[in-house]
């Protein structure tokens, strides 16, 4: 075997549990065969005995063909050995919700739209939920990772807390007035970042080799405006420095020199691995299968990973080949809403060291904020097309200091949602050059806005964060960046997402009962699919995103509620 190149990237390594747990999965997918099969079941498993009982337990499984196991002994196995997933995160009434709390969405006229409300905002019961004792006793049978306060969930496979959908789950518990849970996960995502120096993807021990979207100091900041708690600002402050290092250094820094020789400093998603993902391993080795030895196996594995880390898990904004996902490419590419989320979190983290009197570190911030701000509008800002474009960082132009020389041909003139996410960030139009107006106007002709809300991409590969659909953070955040910009278009523009966007969910809720994770937006009433799962229901962010815009807009007696 040949290799091109080397995987230099570091990697955190994981439990012997989980390693034990992938091969469980392994011998599952052969057994049980891919109908209706979904990998993360196994590595969400926990044992009932200690871990070496139990691998030589498993061990002794006899082989039939291909090292597989019969259906009988597997089933047994898994019955005598391992605890369902259900049993490690338990149910918990939430300490501050009450069926209607006083003040709930007062702009909510219409009585269909309001009763639906209320049943989204009952959901935060389903889906609350805090670490069994038996898990804080004996952690290491467990993958959950034992965090002290209650959590809200995704749902359905989604049985843990994950790191970026917490700010849209926030944003709806404060709609919700519940203050205290909405606490209790912010006090949880700091914990991780004592433990491990950054908040992981998700609480699992096999989420610990990356992170996601880092919003955390959003979360802070929402919750503070709401509540005034300085003693969360102050427990929090210390967490959201280190956060900021972790994504300002090492492997997730990237220099980049300008067209007039100025030298920025931006950041980039990067996964800790370079192994198939454990919740999806089966899926990535098949993935991987075609390509011709280890060397660029583990390339793929790291960028695959990395994808997950940017949340956008899988899309063709991530690949030279949109139908090919094998040249998902995460690492090589300077993302627009990775710099957007850290500009926001640099004005915030400025925000709240002000509130505690730190006004060193509130200038440090301020000033590592014009810094980003200035090589936003650098690098990623295209005028002519009126949007921020992904930059494909290219391997020629890395000089012998690793600075990449910026070059106009490496932005992704491709439309994708991303490219709206500066609109978030106040300060991102205060350029001469660069008004909201004219973002606008490229928005609303990029064929990104679709019947029932926004298009992640333009590209229909399969792939989940593709055409045709339309995801929950991304709809909100741009909605809130129109708002943001105090333009009377731009409001008019934002109020018309929101309300096809809270149609679709409405319609869809009525038809199926529930909330789904996200939806096809080229029609109203249509929940989305595609990728390596099939759709989820709950829904988290979903939930928090309904609730949110309902605050905001509100919902008029005689507005329309039906597709
Ligand atoms: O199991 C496959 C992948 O699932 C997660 O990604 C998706 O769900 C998350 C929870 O709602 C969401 O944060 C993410 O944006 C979705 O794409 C998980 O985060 C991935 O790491 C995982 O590989």
């Amino acid at each position: 075997e040949t290799c091109k190149s080397i995987d230099k990237g570091p990697v955190i390594p994981t439990t012997p549990l989980v390693i034990f747990l992938e091969k469980v999965q392994e011998v599952a997918l052969q057994t049980y065969g891919h109908n209706r099969f979904d990998a993360k079941l196994f590595v969400d498993m926990s044992l009932r005995k200690n871990l070496s009982e139990t691998i030589e337990a498993f061990n002794k499984l006899p082989r039939i063909v291909n090292g597989s196991v019969s259906k009988s002994d597997l089933d047994g196995f898994i019955g005598s050995y391992l605890s369902s997933p259900d049993e490690d995160l338990v149910y918990v009434e939430p300490v501050d919700f009450v069926a209607e709390p006083e003040g709930f969405l007062p702009k909510v006229k219409n009585s269909e739209v309001r009763a639906w409300a209320l049943e989204v905002h009952s959901l935060w019961k389903n889906l609350s939920r805090k670490v069994a004792d038996h898990v804080l006793e004996k952690p290491e049978l467990y993958t959950l990772l034992p965090l002290k306060n209650p959590v809200i969930i995704p749902g359905s496979r989604f049985k843990e807390v994950y790191y970026w959908d917490s700010y849209w789950v926030i944003r709806g518990l404060l709609a919700s007035k519940m203050y205290e849970t909405a606490k209790g996960i912010v006090t949880n995502l700091v914990s991780l970042i004592d433990q491990f120096g950054y908040v992981l993807n998700g609480a699992r021990a096999y989420y610990s080799n990356r992170s996601q979207p880092p919003v955390l100091a959003a979360m802070i900041v929402d919750i503070f405006n709401q509540t005034g708690d300085l003693d969360l600002v102050r427990r929090s402050l210390p967490a959201l420095l280190k956060e900021n290092h972790f994504w300002n250094s090492g492997i997730h820094k990237v220099t980049i020199q300008d067209a007039q020789g100025s030298n920025h400093s931006l950041s980039r998603y990067y996964a800790m691995w370079n192994k198939p993902r454990p919740e999806s391993s089966t899926i990535d080795s098949e993935t991987a299968s075609v390509l011709p030895n280890i060397c660029e196996k583990r390339e793929l594995y790291r960028e695959l990973a990395s994808a997950a880390e940017s949340g956008w898990d899988f899309s063709s904004r991530w690949m030279s080949n949109g139908s090919d996902l094998t040249t998902t490419s995460t690492t090589s590419i300077l993302p627009v809403d990775l710099n957007a989320f850290l500009l926001k979190m640099e004005l915030d983290i400025a925000f709240l060291a002000n509130l505690v009197g730190e006004s060193s570190t509130a200038s440090h911030f301020t000033e590592a904020a014009q810094n980003r701000q200035k090589a936003i509008n650098c690098i990623f800002w295209n005028a002519e097309m009126g949007q921020w474009l992904d930059y494909w960082l290219s391997n020629s132009e890395t000089s012998e200091v690793d600075i990449y020389k910026w070059e106009d041909l490496h932005q992704n003139k491709k439309s994708f949602a991303s490219n709206f996410v500066p609109l978030w960030t106040e300060n991102s139009c205060s350029d001469n050059n660069i008004t909201t107006q004219k973002v606008v106007q490229s928005f609303m002709s990029s064929g990104l806005l679709q019947p029932a809300g926004i298009a992640m991409t333009l590209s229909n590969t399969g792939q989940q964060w593709d055409f045709p659909n339309g995801w929950p953070p991304l709809q909100h955040i741009i909605i809130e960046g129109l708002l943001k910009s105090g333009l009377e278009e731009a409001r008019t523009l934002a109020k018309d997402i929101a309300i096809r966007w809270l149609r679709t969910n409405y319609v869809t809720y009525k038809k199926t009962g529930a909330m789904y994770e996200k939806y096809d937006v080229t029609k109203c009433g249509a929940y989305g699919g595609g990728g390596e799962y099939k759709p989820q229901t709950g829904f988290g962010w979903s939930n928090g995103v309904v609730l949110a815009l309902l605050e905001e807009f509100g919902w008029p007696e005689d507005l329309k509620n039906d597709c």
